[in-house]
């Protein structure tokens, strides 16, 4: 495949336009009366019409037909999502999963969609306000279908096995280490090549957003730079199978066949004789210029009709096409992907360990100041220097959710049973912290400048929300680790009441 193009930074203003069709954006303004090549103009709006400024989003598409040329909706099996956060009791123990089990293709193709599977989640999608955690395994492409999600933002982190994602604003390739943000209401659909795992942040009602930086300064962190952004590329492709949109609305999964545009056909009234066939593309005032091709010169004794009871023979009137069909846009509301290498990480050069905070990718703001509906969070290679410092993670105890994940290689906090492809669940004011080995081998080990978790990334989702686990989590993956807590139960007392060894063994 030949390399993919991007544009770069985060929430900028973007134009976009396919090669094989240059001038395809209307020049000074939106809603031309006909846009260049005969395209559709078609708003998608990713915030409120009156949000400020600074929050306001929304990108304008020029497209072979508007999203709105399909068959209704109908509900079909949505599988393994759910947004009931009530499926199974609350569970206040520290969770684990071993590595998802991702289905064979030889005895099963899952694709995408009907590999998504949610593990836990809380907040009310109709209010808008909350968030879920996918899982999605899968071993086969989605093929003519795609999948829109009207509840919220996925933030994709693929694990094993990279993605080919075709949206409508363009092809973005993502492999593990990157991470991906579809926003609400884009169109996708997802090649994959192997089988395949990642992890889903879902939030709903809010946008991702980089971290402020404070005293940080003006760089840092997640640069905006280096947020990569698909260029506008189409496809007019008919699928004489049929196309199938999918949409995820209120948690549940909807149907909906794409149909190619009607043709018009041309009939002198009243003896409803058919003339001939229109265009398969125009609208009907463009279709009223093309009357003079049938020798019809007064508009005022043809009408125009659609249906297909007025077929010409050998005629089809309908037929399904591919939704990839934007041949320019513009606009701040777009899909976009990141590298995790080109994280910039800020630590402690001095001594004690700093609130993971600083590994801040992206976040989701709730109302309250500095609290997030979700933060994304990673935890990097980097060197650890910090002084007369036990350096793992602290135990804690923690008023927010945090939900853990594994790309590759092992975590700082723990020596095994944490695995690239599991996950781990640490629940509102649930303690944990470094398993018994980590805190004996970082409470003896000679503090010299060393790299942390080189070769590895783990992450993080946390929310201020209390998180439930869906049945899926608890039972169906089959994937807990009943043994988890076992890891701190060699934890002994080192308490010694008559000396107080104030700096340890440096
Ligand atoms: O629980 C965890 O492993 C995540 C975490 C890491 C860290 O460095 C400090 C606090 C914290 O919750
Ligand atoms: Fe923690």
């Amino acid at each position: 495949m030949a390399e993919l193009k991007y544009l770069s930074g985060f929430g900028n203003e973007c134009a976009s336009e396919d090669p094989r069709c240059p001038g395809s954006l209307p020049e000074g303004q939106n809603n031309p009366q006909v846009c260049p090549y005969n395209l559709y103009a078609e708003q998608l709006s990713g915030s409120a019409f009156t949000c400020p400024r600074s929050t306001n989003k929304r990108s304008w598409l020029y497209r072979i037909l508007p999203s709105v040329s399909h068959k209704p909706f109908e509900s079909v099996d949505k599988g393994h999502v759910t947004h009931n956060w009530d499926e199974v009791d609350p569970d206040p123990n520290q969770l684990r999963w071993k590595p998802f089990e991702i289905p064979k293709a030889s005895q099963k193709k899952v694709d995408f969609v009907s590999g998504l599977h949610t593990l836990c989640g809380a907040g009310d999608i109709k209010s808008n306000n909350g968030l879920a955690i996918h899982i999605f395994l899968c071993n086969t492409s989605m093929e003519n279908r795609c999948f829109y999600n009207s509840d919220g933002d996925f933030l994709i982190v693929p694990q094993k096995g990279s993605l080919l994602i075709y949206t409508e604003f363009g092809k973005m390739l993502v492999q593990p280490n990157e991470i991906c943000v579809i926003q609400r209401g884009m169109r996708f659909s997802i090649d994959v090549f192997e089988e395949t795992r990642g992890y889903i942040l879902e939030v709903y009602g809010v946008h991702f957003e980089l971290p402020d930086l404070g005293p940080i300064g003006a760089n840092g962190l997640a640069n905006p730079r280096d947020f990569l952004i698909p260029v506008a590329w189409y496809e007019d492709r008919q699928v004489p199978a049929g196309y199938t949109v999918i949409n995820k609305f209120q948690g549940k999964l909807f149907a909906a066949k794409q149909n190619r545009t009607k043709k018009y056909y041309v009939r002198i009234a009243p003896k409803s004789q058919v003339l001939g066939v229109g265009t398969l593309r125009g609208r009907l005032p463009s279709l009223r210029r093309l009357l003079p091709a049938f020798g019809l010169t007064n508009p005022g004794t043809v009408s125009i009709a659609s249906s297909s009871s007025l077929k010409l023979p050998g005629e089809t009137s309908q037929q399904d096409v591919s939704p990839f069909n934007v041949v320019a846009w513009h606009g701040n509301y777009t899909p976009y992907k990141y590298n995790l290498k080109n994280f910039m990480v800020i630590n402690s050069v001095a001594f004690d360990h700093a609130d993971p905070s600083i590994f801040t990718v992206l976040t989701a703001k709730s109302v309250r100041p500095g609290v997030a509906i979700a933060d994304f969070v990673i935890f990097p290679p980097r060197w650890g220097v910090a002084d007369k410092t036990f350096r793992p993670p602290y135990y804690h105890r923690n008023c927010m959710s945090e939900f853990m994940g594994l790309i590759r290689g092992h975590y700082e906090a723990k020596q095994g049973g944490f695995l690239p492809g599991g996950g781990s669940l640490h629940s509102a004011m649930t303690p944990h912290g470094p398993d018994a080995d980590c805190f004996e081998k970082a409470s003896k080990v000679k503090l010299a400048p060393e790299r942390i978790a080189d070769g590895t990334m783990a992450f993080m989702f946390e929310s201020s929300l209390s998180l439930a686990v869906t049945k899926w989590g608890l039972k169906a993956s089959g994937c807990l680790d009943e043994n988890y807590h076992k890891c701190w139960e060699p934890l002994k007392s080192h308490f010694t009441p008559n000396s107080r060894n104030p700096a340890g063994p440096n």
